[in-house]
């Protein structure tokens, strides 16, 4: 079986041309291994791009532990670059995903990509929580440096206030130069990853709310930066959210199945 090999700021995915729809989408334990990081390929995540009628394609997610999972910001961002390296598209494409129809833009150096509207943050259990595609905690702390993201986002991920499903943590340090640098502990990956897309995007989102940082705001991940653009109308809804950077194929290959 191909495979392509993208990554985004250091989320990288398993892109697969589903176009004939003959992969085993239903079979978890053969996604989890190809995701697997000894025994498969090794990604935080596994993408197939499948036809559609409305749309230029369809976008299936599904995260390492080989379950379909909810929108995933960077794989989109991937999948946009892979569709458009099949030639799908000349700069603009218009796809379908878990959560509705995103569009984007290509360029040479980054890929637009648009989120789905936010209606806003809550507070849950003293925690900020919101949805950005998937559901995320977002915490600002002082030192994320020397922060253990891995066993303090575990904790979170998994406790009570967030069951059923759970939830992604993102910890975020605000920069001198008003630069927020993320870590996220990623649900579904169980593990921190290089950068989320569908974290840094409510990491700006709460920024603005909380600490009144304005749009476009500017992201450091370990995977490389990000910028996210947004609109806040005045019931408090967020749209017309932008999660801009770069998106690279890394190589290609085939696994016999
Ligand atoms: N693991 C996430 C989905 C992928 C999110 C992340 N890879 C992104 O770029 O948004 C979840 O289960 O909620």
């Amino acid at each position: 079986m191909d495979f392509f090999k993208y990554q985004g700021t250091g989320n990288d995915f398993i892109l697969i041309d589903d176009r004939h729809k003959t992969f085993p989408a239903t079979d978890q334990a053969f996604i989890e291994h190809l995701c697997h990081r000894r025994f498969g390929i090794g990604a935080d995540g596994l993408i197939l791009l499948q036809n559609d009628s409305d749309y230029d394609f369809r976008m299936v997610y599904f995260n390492a532990d080989g379950a379909e999972g909810s929108m995933c910001g960077n794989g989109g961002r991937c999948i946009v670059r892979f569709a458009h390296d099949l030639g799908l598209f000349d700069r603009e494409t218009r796809f379908i995903a878990v959560d509705g129809e995103h569009t984007a833009i290509v360029d040479e150096e980054s890929i637009s990509l648009k989120m789905s509207a936010v209606s806003g943050t809550e507070d849950r259990d003293g925690l900020t929580f919101l949805n950005t595609g998937s559901p995320h905690v977002v915490l600002f702390v002082d030192d994320l440096e020397s922060l253990d993201v891995v066993a303090e986002g575990r904790a979170i991920r998994y406790s009570d206030s967030f069951q059923p499903g759970g939830t992604n943590v993102n910890y975020a340090q605000v920069l001198a130069d008003d630069t927020v640098f993320v870590r996220t502990y990623e649900r579904g990956v169980e593990d921190e990853t290089y950068s989320c897309g569908t974290g840094v995007t409510a990491v700006a989102l709460a920024a603005h709310q909380q600490l009144a940082l304005t749009d476009p705001v500017a992201i450091k991940t370990i995977g490389g930066n990000l910028r996210v653009s947004f609109k806040q109308s005045g019931d408090g809804t967020f749209d017309t959210i932008y999660l801009i950077g770069p998106a690279k194929r890394v190589f290609a290959g085939s696994i016999t199945v």
